[in-house]
């Protein structure tokens, strides 16, 4: 089959990339610039010039193509930017879908978990998991963008879109070239941070997540049917002690406490209204990052075949692949 795939500069979409090629189909990616050569060395994926925006660009694509990744965002963790991010990760969607609809292509739509409900130690979070007040209404602008993108690829869906949502947890693995969340990976190596952030991700393999992806074209039932595809549900705290021991640098103390976070987070909003720019800090990552993002994949595993390979694999490899 032949795929075209947005996002494919960036950490998932150059992974299914990359596994399109080894399985033998044809790609076609989305670049908004003309990338770093690296970035697609060793690939025949056929370039086209153009962003979400770019109406003739994606109606060509999509029609010349059996089926569409939709993997670009904007991946902003704070409460500015929400304009910006709802036009690109719900408008852009929008565009996508349209286009799928009219040329009658199938969609796999890049969702995240973070637009889902959150679970608990006890009981990981799965597709049917309600939401509650507190999973409901955290305004960072990724989040609720995310959500928005979901709700039109669901639109599409009444409109007759042959679509399939796959919700992807902390994906960490090679390819990652901005970084993306490799960052994670380069600044707790940089410098000693004794405080790691108080909640859990569920950290998967991208490789894992590009392969779910690339089942749930070919299998998956294209109703609309939503996939969570994460990981080892570990605290951040666990995770930041693993990857410094393995790059050799000194290990987090401790969680963060709720006071501290509390003050971080004022003295960080603080800072972006009189800079105009947020930073890392910020009231709403640091709400993001006290949740435990902690999922129940058994639906992909069960459906798409969903494979989740140990964390140290996982962690070897992004580590060898950034440092
Ligand atoms: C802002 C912007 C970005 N992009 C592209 C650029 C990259 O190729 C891609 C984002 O890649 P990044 O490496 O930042 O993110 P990933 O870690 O791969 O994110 C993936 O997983 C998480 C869970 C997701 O929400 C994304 O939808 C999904 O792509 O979107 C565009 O094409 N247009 C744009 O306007």
């Amino acid at each position: 089959m032949r795929v075209f795939v947005t996002g494919g500069t960036g950490l998932l979409g150059n992974n299914v990339l990359r596994q399109l090629e080894a399985a033998g189909h044809e790609s076609v990616a989305l670049v908004r610039q003309p990338p770093e050569s690296k970035v697609f060395a060793g690939l025949s994926t056929r370039l086209v010039h153009g962003d979400l925006f770019s109406e003739e660009t994606i109606d060509r694509a999509v029609a010349d193509c059996d089926a569409v990744v939709h993997s670009a965002a904007l991946i902003h963790l704070g409460w500015t930017r929400l304009a910006e991010s709802m036009r690109i990760n719900r408008d852009g969607t929008k565009a996508i879908v349209d286009a799928c609809i009219k040329y009658d292509r199938k969609l796999l739509h890049v969702g995240t978990v973070d637009s889902i409900a959150i679970g608990s130690k006890r009981a990981p979070a799965n597709e049917s998991t309600p939401m509650t007040s507190s999973t409901q209404n955290i305004p960072c602008s990724y989040v609720v963008s995310k959500k928005a993108s979901v709700e039109t690829v669901l639109d599409g869906v009444r409109r007759g879109l042959r679509a399939t949502i796959v919700h992807p947890g902390f994906m960490l693995g090679p390819w990652d070239w901005k970084p993306s969340s490799g960052r994670m990976i380069v600044e707790v190596s940089k410098a000693w941070r004794p405080f790691a952030p108080r909640g859990g991700a569920s950290v998967c393999d991208v490789r894992d997540v590009a392969a779910a992806v690339i089942a749930g074209i070919e299998h998956a039932s294209q109703d609309g049917r939503q996939y969570i595809l994460g990981g080892h549900n570990i605290t951040y705290f666990q995770l930041w002690k693993e990857i410094t021991r393995r790059t050799g640098t000194r290990g987090p103390v401790t969680p963060t406490g709720p006071l501290a976070l509390w003050v971080a987070g004022i003295v960080g909003d603080f800072k972006t209204r009189i800079t105009n720019r947020e930073s890392d800090i910020n009231s709403a990552a640091i709400r993001m990052s006290s949740l435990f993002h902690w999922y129940d994949s058994s639906r992909a595993e069960n459906e798409l075949g969903y494979q989740i390979r140990g964390l140290e694999e996982t962690l070897d490899d992004a580590i060898q692949w950034i440092c």
